[in-house]
């Protein structure tokens, strides 16, 4: 296997770690799922599919960095630490601020689409 393949085979090892070990992982991948689908159905522009597979991009992608984040404090601190916490709790906070800020664009993009055709207006 070439090098670049080799480097993509154990991106793909990481992703499936955290799949397999995380129920936010989980959670976001069905939600990335879910809102894809719903873009499919409303048929997005262009603009709009960039902007909600950015931010799908950017929720999951922080996830999979807490994911990092965790284990290698596990790893480093396995006894309680306060620098211990304050790690694993900012990651988590980037995680949340993105899925903020996903739901936000998430809205407003799928919104408005979604509400004319539940409701024929
Ligand atoms: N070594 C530690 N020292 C101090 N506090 C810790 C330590 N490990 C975990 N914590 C605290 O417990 C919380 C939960 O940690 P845990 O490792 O269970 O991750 P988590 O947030 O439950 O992630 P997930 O459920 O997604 O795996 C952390 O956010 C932190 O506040």
């Amino acid at each position: 296997m070439g090098k670049f393949l080799r480097s993509v085979a154990v991106a793909l090892s990481g992703i499936r770690f955290a799949i397999r070990t995380q129920r936010h992982m989980q959670i976001h991948c069905v939600a990335a799922i879910l809102v894809i689908g719903l873009g499919l159905m409303l048929s997005l522009s262009f603009v709009e599919w960039a902007i909600l597979v950015f931010a799908v991009a950017l929720v999951i992608s922080l996830e999979l960095v807490n994911t990092a984040i965790e284990q290698a404090v596990d790893l480093a601190s396995p006894e309680r630490h306060p620098i211990a916490k304050a790690a694993k709790d900012t990651a988590a906070g980037a995680v949340l601020a993105a899925t903020f800020g996903a739901i936000a664009i998430g809205v407003i993009i799928i919104g408005p689409p979604l509400w004319r055709l539940l409701f024929a207006l």
